[in-house]
């Protein structure tokens, strides 16, 4: 398999390392030269690339930013190449969602949003019109967030769509959710900068007429504080099972 990964840091660098004997080629973009470097010399399958498109290509993989999401998305889909986005906090902005939606009805591409640092999504899925709300509460150690608070500090509540403008990098599962319950008047979300914790904790609390559902999810983090070791996990295990003949779960 070849992959394309825009973004050569943290979840890139775990993706590659379960990833590796199943992987030809690994292109990798990143503006700091510095970790493809690192990558390049500890995975021997990497090549410094700038973006480009071609059928050598499996999958675009992107594990950067909101704003990379925003510049390679379009051009992915318009060459109808698959892509798998980490970062979905971008698809809050609602003219990118509307434009991707747009070129996607002329394209055989397909975007992939895996659960990432959350699960339940499998919920939301069967249930979709029944439900009422949906809440996340996340609470991660105040280094995510470049703080040093000694107490329990709640940090944002509000819309997903507010939450990822405020946190970019620490809330993208609750743009997840909203994608995934096609609404972004549902979800509601607590932010909690915690000195007690050492794990990304998500709380997922889902009201429907279908019944009551609360998920916890304790993550441990990864060399990244903000992201969990789940989240790269989720592209890891996507990957593997693509081309499974029986899909489990969906
Ligand atoms: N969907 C989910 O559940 C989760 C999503 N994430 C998101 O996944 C993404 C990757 O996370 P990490 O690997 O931990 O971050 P990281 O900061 O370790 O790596 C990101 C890399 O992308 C590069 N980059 C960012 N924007 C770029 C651009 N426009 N062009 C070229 N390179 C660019 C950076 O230089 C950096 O090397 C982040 O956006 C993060 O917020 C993280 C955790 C959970
Ligand atoms: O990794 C996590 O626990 C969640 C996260 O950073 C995000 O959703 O952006």
């Amino acid at each position: 398999m070849n992959i394309f990964f825009i973004g050569a840091g943290n979840c890139t660098e775990i993706i590659l390392e379960k990833m590796q004997n199943c992987i030809k080629k690994a292109y990798l973009l990143d503006y700091d030269v510095e970790k493809i470097n690192f990558l390049k010399e500890k995975f021997h399958f990497c090549i410094e690339s700038d973006f480009f498109i071609s059928d050598d290509i499996d999958f675009y993989v992107e594990c950067a930013s909101v704003e990379a999401v925003k510049k390679y998305t379009e051009n992915i889909i318009r060459n109808n190449k698959n892509i798998i986005i980490l970062s979905s906090g971008a698809f809050s902005d609602f003219d990118f969602r509307n434009n991707v939606e747009n070129i996607l009805k002329n394209s055989r591409s397909q975007i992939f949003i895996p659960s990432g640092a959350i699960g339940g999504i499998d919920i939301i899925n069967s249930l979709k019109d029944e439900i009422n709300s949906i809440t996340i509460e996340t609470r991660k150690p105040p280094l995510s967030f470049n703080m040093i608070n000694t107490k329990e500090e709640l940090i944002f509540y509000g819309t997903a769509e507010e939450a990822i403008k405020n946190y970019p990098k620490n809330i993208n599962v609750a743009i997840t959710l909203s994608m995934a319950v096609e609404s972004f008047d549902k979800v509601k979300v607590k932010i909690i900068s915690d000195p007690k914790i050492i794990k990304n904790i998500h709380k997922i609390f889902i009201d429907s007429k279908a019944g009551k559902y609360e998920i916890k999810i304790e993550n441990n983090p990864s060399n990244n504080p903000k992201t969990s070791l789940m989240a790269p996990l989720s592209v890891v295990g996507f990957l593997k099972k693509f081309n499974n003949s029986i899909k489990v779960g969906v």
